[in-house]
């Protein structure tokens, strides 16, 4: 039997690493269209990213990158389930909330999402709960204290082997709040409360976190582990590094690969694939 989740009702097949696009719902800083042109534009790009060949999307409304502060409730539902609605109702793919809110996580999938996305871990009031009764899948990702200050000095001892804890700690709390181990996933959460080298050790000792036993879900995609190895300030300019990282993380064990860039991501991705699979003459039957 094929590896798969069943997103809310929707089926993602685990038999090879699958590709979540990124789509961040922040209010568009140069139009004043308000709220009608955040979603409009953010549901343009999700469709463009499912042409390219995402096989999930991750809706989310509020920035989790190092320093950003809180979106108020209202707002962040507001940003998230006309974009939910739309996408679930366009695209046949399974559309993942990123929230850590579990009023948005009941909205959002009431409005069609088939995945909680939580950086948080389920951590938040209410978030356990929220997620059980969820009934989808949800991922489980580690973070070093909060955005605000957790690149101030990030500091550990065995950074794999705190980072493997916490999320066996999460993977118990999410069984014990009645969450089966078939709708777990978990992520070593790169750049949340962690070192260049750190992000590092992590990517290389993926297999660890994957021993975990639930499928892994790894997110590199642009951040500044990128950035700073390739010397590339500009986000829009780390697509090859970036690339290079998501099959790194499906090579050690990724099952799920979440990126800005789905083509570029799908295509290196097929050639891992096609270097796995292919019998080498050898091993030819
Ligand atoms: C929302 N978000 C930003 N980075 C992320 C990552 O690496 N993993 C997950 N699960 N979510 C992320």
């Amino acid at each position: 039997t094929t590896p798969a989740l069943d997103c809310g009702g929707r089926r993602l097949k685990l038999d090879r690493p699958r590709v979540m696009g990124i789509v961040n719902v922040t209010p568009d800083s140069f139009s004043d269209g308000g709220a009608h042109a955040t979603t409009d534009a953010a549901v343009a790009h999700a469709l463009r990213l499912a042409e390219e060949g995402a096989d999930l999307l991750d809706v989310g409304g509020e920035s989790t990158r190092p320093g950003a502060g809180e979106v108020p409730l209202e707002e962040e539902l507001a940003r998230v389930l006309p974009v939910v609605e739309r996408l679930a109702r366009e695209t046949g793919l399974p559309v993942s909330v990123d929230t850590s809110k579990p009023e948005v996580m009941r909205a959002a999938v009431a409005a069609g999402a088939g995945m909680i996305n939580d950086v948080y871990a389920l951590r938040r009031e209410g978030a356990l709960d929220a997620a059980a009764a969820a009934g989808v899948p949800v991922v489980l990702m580690h973070m070093l204290g909060e955005p605000r200050s957790m690149q101030d000095a990030p500091a550990y001892d065995d950074v794999v082997g705190e980072v493997h804890r916490f999320l066996a700690d999460r993977i118990f709390a999410a069984e014990m709040a009645g969450i089966p181990r078939a709708r777990i996933l978990v992520d070593p959460g790169f750049g949340f409360g962690k070192t260049v080298a750190h992000n590092y050790l992590l990517l290389r000792q993926l297999g660890r976190i994957a021993e975990l036993g639930v499928p892994v879900l790894a997110g590199l995609s642009r951040k500044s582990m990128i950035g700073t190895v390739t010397s590339r300030a500009v986000a829009a300019e780390r697509v090859h590094g970036s690339v290079a990282g998501a099959v790194l993380a499906a090579q050690n064990g990724a099952a799920i690969v979440r990126v800005h860039d789905v083509a570029a991501t799908v295509d290196a991705l097929k050639v891992l694939q096609a270097c796995l699979e292919q019998p080498a003459a050898a091993e030819r039957p």
